[in-house]
């Protein structure tokens, strides 16, 4: 596998190099022997409602599946956190090659795609969209995907994304429980106070990157590889892949884990 040093980086993807302020910028390098056991850590309690998926587009970086946020029916909770957070969506980044994709590495380590579950502060906010520019705003899960057994319960999304090729494409789709995705074990994960790491670049995030990864088989994330960044009048089109930001500096952050 390559280190995270790999130069092949979809240039867009880059952003703006330094955010003007920013020194809690994501994604990082979680270096395992720099992270400090924090014992005050509650587990992680997450209630998602399958019957809340409401639709999957193509938005010319990723691929979003959308949830009806205006109720907490999809709540994260503990942790962390000390507020209810509400999921309004998930998304992968992946690579045009197994050796890499992820955004977050463990020790330098690449996995070839990683999952983002996208919830917002809802005792403190009433829209996505305020908590997006607060402190304490958003908390996304980071899971890591490796390359192993099929995954039954992504196949569902896996068959819906050739329906949603080209950039702002949407597709109704329902029914499709997101908790499906997560490790086995959500006991053990490392936090850090982060950013978005796509435009706005916010630094609104808690970080909660789980230890456990989850298997994708090679064909389910080649499919991820056959979407494309382009909308469909663009004459030249280009595959969706590398949709990853490269490593931001630490600038003096401490990463907690939850477990030794
Ligand atoms: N990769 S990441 O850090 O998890 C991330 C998450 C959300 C966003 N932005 C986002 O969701 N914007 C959508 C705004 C409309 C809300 O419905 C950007 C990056
Ligand atoms: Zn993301």
């Amino acid at each position: 596998n390559l280190t995270a040093c790999s130069s092949k980086m979809h240039p867009m993807w880059q952003g703006p190099l330094a955010v003007p302020g920013g020194d809690r910028q994501s994604p990082i390098d979680i270096v395992v022997r720099k992270s400090v056991l924090d014992t005050e850590l509650k587990p992680l309690k997450t209630t998602y409602d399958p019957k809340t998926c409401q639709q999957i587009w193509n938005n010319g970086y990723s691929f979003l599946v959308e949830y009806d946020d205006t109720t907490d029916k999809n709540t994260l909770k503990g942790g962390p956190l000390q507020d209810t957070f509400r999921l309004c969506q998930f998304h992968f980044h992946w690579g045009e090659t197994n050796d890499w994709g992820s955004e977050h590495t463990v020790d330098r380590r690449l996995f070839p795609a990683e999952l983002h579950l996208v919830h917002w502060n809802a005792d403190r906010y009433s829209l996505f969209e305020e908590a997006v520019m607060e402190d304490n705003g958003l908390a996304v899960i980071g899971v890591f995907l490796k390359v192993g057994k099929r995954h039954e319960g992504l196949q569902k999304l896996v068959d819906a994304l050739p329906t949603i090729r080209h950039k702002d494409s949407v597709v109704e789709f329902t029914c499709f429980d997101p908790g499906c995705l997560l490790p086995a074990n959500t006991d053990d994960y490392w936090t850090y106070h982060g950013s978005l790491t796509t435009p706005p670049l916010t630094e609104s995030v808690t970080w909660i990157v789980m230890k456990q990864h989850i298997e994708v088989s090679h064909d389910q994330l080649a499919v991820f590889r056959s979407l494309l960044f382009t909308s469909a009048e663009e004459e030249v089109q280009k595959s969706m892949v590398n949709n990853f930001r490269v490593q931001q500096p630490l600038r003096g952050r401490t990463v907690r884990s939850s477990f030794t």
